[in-house]
């Protein structure tokens, strides 16, 4: 089966302003289409694994494997070019540039990556949009769209270069109940239809509870 994500004994430390061992042994693996959350309280080291296994970070020990690729060691170019091809993210805050329209910031990752011409890459992101049930609001600008509507927005941009996974850092945590279960309902179908894996930090337990698998982190371990 195909090694879609996997960390083998991955350590961290950050050493000012003391040394700290943030990360210990993480060993996991997630599977083509698993939808699994990552759960534990303040500080346990989430967002300093998620920046890992982002690619943004490369200062750890161990090894990454994405994509049946080893990670670990590629040179930073590399790294981005894997990053935008093949990653996702979905973010507590949607990062979307308000005065562009909603079409365009749902663009603008294809643009960066240019395999594709405009006119088609306008095609795929309002196809993002049909998915995600806002294609109607391609034409507005994001300054003038509601919350839950700009995470889905944000949601439709992170799909637009066909990502195999899709990483979510608290993707719900700005969001009311009704909008979290939407966001909940469009990762599900995701997975379910797309075959997409997700892999999302979220202090959210009800949402975490409908994942398929929930990895619970302590003091910079997973707990078994
Ligand atoms: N650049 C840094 N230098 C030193 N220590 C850091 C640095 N970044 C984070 N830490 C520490 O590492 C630990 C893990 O931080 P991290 O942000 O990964 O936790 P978290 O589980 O994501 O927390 P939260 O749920 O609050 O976002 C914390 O004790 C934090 O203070």
């Amino acid at each position: 089966m195909k090694r879609l994500l996997e960390t083998r004994n991955i350590n961290k430390y950050f050493k000012k302003p003391v040394l700290f061992h943030v990360l210990r042994d993480i060993n996991f693996k997630v599977e083509p289409g698993e939808f699994v959350s990552i759960m534990g309280k303040s500080g346990c080291g989430k967002s300093t694994l998620l920046y890992i296994l982002s690619t943004m970070d490369t200062d750890y020990e161990g090894e990454l494997w994405l994509n049946d690729q080893l990670i670990t060691g590629q040179a930073s170019n590399e790294l981005s070019r894997i990053r935008n091809e093949h990653i996702g993210f979905v973010f507590q805050f949607h990062y979307l540039l308000p005065e562009f329209t909603v079409l365009e910031n749902v663009m603008l990752p294809a643009r960066k990556l240019a395999r594709k011409d405009l006119p088609e890459i306008e095609h795929d992101a309002i196809e993002k949009l049909r998915i995600l049930g806002i294609e109607g609001l391609a034409m507005k600008k994001a300054s003038r769209i509601s919350g839950g509507e700009k995470q889905r927005v944000a949601i439709a941009r992170s799909l637009i270069n066909e990502p195999m996974i899709i990483m979510g850092d608290e993707p719900t945590g700005n969001l009311d109940t009704y909008n979290s279960e939407i966001v909940f309902n469009i990762f599900r179908e995701l997975s379910n239809d797309q075959g997409l894996s997700l892999l999302v930090v979220t202090h959210d337990e009800d949402f975490a509870a409908k994942t398929d698998r929930i990895i619970r982190m302590e003091d910079g371990k997973i707990l078994d």
